[in-house]
């Protein structure tokens, strides 16, 4: 199937699974975003010659969300996980590169041909009257699929309290030209308990929302950048399996999340940002993972369609 073709279907599939809603992401739907700063510790600056590793302070600005297309979702649904962070940096030249990773360490698929015929089967399954069996048999040929969803993905307290995986792996450069393969990882400075399914279903619908707000009025909130590094062996070309928590880690840096974006300009503001894990600065590019190119021109015809009124 030509390229273009694969990216509308996908479109088409995460519609059919949850309606369309103009102005809003076909996924991660509802979202918050919050503005602060990053700054880089030393490691990253010897790993990356990017810009915004190197040290200096930079401006961020992230965007928390749930997992679900739909945005009435409660925050408490479990609809509403894997949860979502998008992160903008902002470099004094104008530039910006993006980071987008979710609170579930893999994917159920490896491509976004297999990721068409998942969606397609879910979309099956939701649709009336539903048919479980394009479902049925997409898992059965693909078990890490299946593992995904039968995952616990419990509902967190804070936004900010969990970790959210990168997934798929990227390329670091120095100035020597040395590279590295890793996948990002963004995490709280101390994890948090997350809430038991009867807590997060008895939770207000932007319990979450509420949480970050109430937290951010009493001083700034901090979560770490943190690089998991390929072994020998790991499935660099492979976002669906997870690598080992024994690999190598290396701290990037630290965010500081000072504001949530004003209340007047939040819902615009969100509708006109446009994320992207392929929007990569010298020093950061592709691996052999095939999805980040593919999410990169995924999101922009995305944006196109959520855009229209
Ligand atoms: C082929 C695979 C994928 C497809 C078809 C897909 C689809 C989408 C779409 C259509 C959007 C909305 C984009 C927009 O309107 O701006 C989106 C956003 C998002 N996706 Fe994916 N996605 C894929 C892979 C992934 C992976 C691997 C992750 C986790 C690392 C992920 C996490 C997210 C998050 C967190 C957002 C919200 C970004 C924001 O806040 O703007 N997606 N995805």
């Amino acid at each position: 199937m030509p390229q273009e073709r694969l990216y509308d279907a996908l479109l088409d599939a995460l519609t059919a699974t949850f309606g369309r809603h103009p102005g809003f992401r076909a996924t991660h739907a509802k979202g918050l975003l919050v503005n602060g700063t990053f700054t880089a510790t030393r490691i990253a600056g010897s790993i990356s010659r990017a810009a915004h590793l190197q040290g200096q302070t930079v401006p961020v600005v992230l965007r928390f969300s749930n997992f679900s297309g739909v945005p009435a979702t409660a925050d408490g649904d479990p609809m509403a996980s894997p949860k979502g962070v998008a992160v903008r940096f902002a470099l004094p030249n104008g530039e910006f590169t993006d980071i987008v990773a979710h609170s579930f360490d893999g994917f159920p698929v490896a491509t976004p041909e297999d990721f068409l015929g998942f969606l397609q089967g879910i979309a099956a399954n939701v649709a009336t009257p539903p048919d479980p069996q394009p479902l049925q048999t997409f898992l059965a040929n693909h078990p890490r699929a299946q593992h995904f969803l039968e995952a616990p993905k419990p509902a967190p307290r804070s936004y900010a309290g969990l970790e959210y995986f990168g997934v798929n792996s990227l390329l670091f450069i120095n100035r020597k030209g040395d590279q590295l393969i890793g996948r990002y990882r963004i995490e709280p400075l101390l994890m948090q308990p997350s809430l038991s399914d009867a807590q997060a279903a008895a939770m207000h619908a932007d319990y979450l929302q509420e949480e970050i707000s109430a937290r951010l009025s009493k001083g700034s909130l901090k979560m770490r950048l943190v690089l998991q590094l390929a072994a020998p062996g790991d499935a660099v070309e492979d976002g669906s399996i997870a690598w080992s928590r024994q690999n190598e880690e290396l701290e990037l840096g630290v965010f500081s999340l000072d504001a949530l974006e004003p209340a007047e300009t939040q819902q615009l503001a969100q509708q006109r940002l446009a994320f992207s894990p392929g929007r990569l600065l010298d020093g950061i590019s592709l691996s052999a993972d095939p999805m980040t190119l593919a999410r990169d021109r995924l999101y922009q015809r995305a944006v196109l369609r959520r855009q229209r009124p």
